[in-house]
């Protein structure tokens, strides 16, 4: 079996707790067989401010390039509210996505049929849920420029985000959409605010255009954002794929982790184009949630959403499907034997630690 370089970093708060589970997998497939895996491990974020002074290293960017995936953490904390805006642990995050071209996201929210009293919905309306949110991942309005805070004449200040989309971006999206859904259920909701936004009416438009050129046997609807939000919390079921801007996506997929119990269940892939001469493409997994202060530090965050996500990396990185479907099977497992982190159990219910929860998964993978 080919040994595969994996790229860590864990960057702060939970990310660091939920990152030394996902080493423990990894070395339990190195042991097994299932896996050759050679790992590095460097800092991001708050992590990397405090080392570097910027919350990613050139040399970390360096190995993240030359990496076969990456598997990230999370970013951020109280600890670095007051640096400056370009080092703030956030940018090292969207770095790594723009400057290794991830521009496609994509966050599945799996409701496990254990997890369906965790759900801040009732059981009917979450039971099965599968859906897969495609979010651009590399435009819209976290990169768009001008950003800046200016001062006015009058000493007011003005801050200003921009939201920008070509056409290419847009189509390149569309397609990881409707190729999943080929796959899935064939459904493909794109949500946008054509009603306000210009960059919506280019979204629907092109969004349209590639559905009809080229995804015929696609169902292709369109649905304005605070609808979809709205929706998701409505009749969930739905959906099968939603595919959106960067910032709808990110907010609609916090939405949607909760419809599976918690954000600590989702995971997601952030993956590049392929290249067309190797066939490979740049991938970060990345749980769906962030460093969570409130939590960190106490043994408390659940691990799912990260081994999930490595599972994601299993599959779409490595090929190895026999691991990924043991992981996905041993997630189930756990869960249906009653085993709860904080954030899914129920009032009164014993939960298990972050560490206790990441050797269970491991012990139920055989
Ligand atoms: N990918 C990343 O690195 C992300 C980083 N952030 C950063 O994280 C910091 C905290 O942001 P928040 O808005 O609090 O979002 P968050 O996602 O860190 O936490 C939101 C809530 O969900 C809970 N939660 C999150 N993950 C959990 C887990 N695995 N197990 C149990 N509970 C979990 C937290 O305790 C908190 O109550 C900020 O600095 C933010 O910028 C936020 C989102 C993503
Ligand atoms: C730095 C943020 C854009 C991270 C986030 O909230 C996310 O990607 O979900
Ligand atoms: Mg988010």
């Amino acid at each position: 079996m080919a040994t595969q370089k994996l790229l860590l970093l864990p960057g702060d708060g939970i990310g660091v707790e939920v990152m030394a589970e996902v080493k423990r997998l990894i070395a339990f497939l190195n042991k097994t067989g299932l896996a050759s895996f050679e790992t590095e491990e460097d800092l991001v974020g708050g992590a990397a401010y405090d080392a570097h002074g910027k919350a990613i290293s050139e040399d970390a960017m360096k190995r993240a390039d030359q990496a076969d995936a990456v598997m990230f953490g999370a970013v951020g904390g109280p600890k670095w509210a007051d640096v400056p805006y370009e080092a703030r642990p956030e940018a090292g995050l969207l770095r790594l996505r723009k400057d290794l071209g991830l521009f496609a996201n994509l966050r599945p929210a799996v409701c496990y049929p254990a997890l369906a009293e965790a759900s801040s919905l009732k059981r009917e309306l979450v039971e099965g849920l599968d859906i897969m949110i495609v979010r651009e991942l590399t435009g819209g309005v976290y990169f768009g420029e001008p950003k800046e805070i200016v001062t006015l004449e009058n000493g007011e200040k003005r801050a200003v985000d921009t939201q920008v989309y070509t056409t290419h971006e847009i189509e390149r999206i569309a397609r990881v959409a409707f190729d999943l859904a080929k796959v899935r259920r064939g459904l493909v909701h794109s949500s946008e605010k054509h009603n306000v936004m210009k960059s919506g009416v280019l979204w629907k438009q092109v969004v349209s255009e590639v559905h009809k050129a080229e995804y015929a046997d696609v169902k292709l609807e369109h649905i304005l954002a605070d609808n979809c939000g709205m929706q998701l919390v409505r009749t969930p079921k739905q959906f099968d794929v939603i595919v959106c801007d960067n910032l709808f996506g990110d907010m609609l997929s916090d939405v949607a982790a909760m419809l599976t119990g918690s954000l600590g269940m989702l995971p997601s892939a952030a993956l590049g184009a392929e290249d067309a001469k190797t066939g490979k493409r740049k991938a970060m997994y990345e749980p769906v949630h962030g460093s969570a202060p409130d939590i960190a530090g106490k043994g408390l965050a659940n691990p799912i959403a990260t081994l999930a996500s490595f599972g994601m990396a299993l599959r779409y990185s490595f090929g190895l499907s026999e691991a990924a479907d043991r992981l996905d099977a041993a997630i189930s497992t756990v869960l249906s034997e009653g085993l709860r982190t904080k954030d899914i159990a129920s009032a009164g219910q014993n939960a298990v630690s972050t560490s206790e929860m990441g050797a269970a998964v491991i012990k139920a993978m055989g």
